[in-house]
């Protein structure tokens, strides 16, 4: 049945975007996934209130939940002071295959550590594994069932500190009412909705950022 939507994406970055220039990769992938198929990249509009909080938080140390094709992973990496890492996690080692040649396409390979398999079982191992104290900055973006269950992973795991940054995806499309209502009703939390659109069209959606008060 040929190559997979993440192939075919691989291709369009390959066949449009200049190797090392991460901007070029970001165009490639979103002109690709509005003029010719749609994919769950969190996408330009989104993208934008994205790239301004990780500017704003200017994260030392950063995890990603789902990286899928790796486009986020390069929005938030190319942003990222010299010598900070960012940790994306994905479960299916197909998109991940697909994440890391895109990531590379971008030369981004040295700031980015992906991870493969369930967020579940790899929050747990990240200051064992990755030297991680506390993050600075998460950004949700995974599966909508797993955002409040691995939020309170990370609270557990003692991974989040005063001020730390969580900026959710899709909390109206698909929607995440159950993640909404703990950050929200949670006075550990400082929560604040960005208004938005689903990537590459005009249905509404939106990022939750919520700062950790500890
Ligand atoms: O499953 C998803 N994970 C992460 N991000 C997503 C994302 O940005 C959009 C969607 C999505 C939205 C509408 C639709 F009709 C079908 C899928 C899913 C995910
Ligand atoms: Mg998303």
């Amino acid at each position: 049945t040929g190559l997979s939507r993440p192939q075919r994406i691989l291709k369009a970055v390959q066949k449009n975007a200049t190797k090392g220039n991460p901007e070029s990769v970001i165009a490639a992938i979103d002109h690709y996934c509005r003029h010719s198929e749609w994919a769950m990249n969190v996408g330009d509009e989104k993208g934008l209130i994205l790239d301004s909080v990780v500017t704003e938080v200017n994260p030392s140390t950063a995890l990603e939940l789902g990286t899928y094709c790796g486009y986020s992973t390069v929005r938030i990496a190319r942003l990222l002071s010299p010598g900070t890492k960012l940790i994306t996690l994905e479960f299916n080692p197909d998109y991940a295959a697909i994440a890391r040649q895109i990531i590379a396409y971008a030369g981004l390979q040295d700031k980015v550590i992906l991870v493969e398999g369930p967020s579940g079982d790899l929050i747990p191992k990240m200051k064992q594994q990755h030297g991680i104290k506390s993050f600075d900055f998460v950004f949700l973006d995974h599966w909508k069932d797993r955002y409040v269950p691995d939020t309170k992973l990370l609270e557990e795991c003692g991974l989040l500190r005063k001020g730390s940054v969580l900026l959710a995806d899709n909390v109206i499309c698909p929607g995440t009412p159950e993640y909404l209502k703990y950050v929200r009703n949670d006075p550990r939390y400082e929560s604040r909705y960005f208004k938005s659109n689903l990537e590459y069209t005009k249905v509404e959606d939106g990022l939750e950022k919520s700062v950790f008060l500890g």
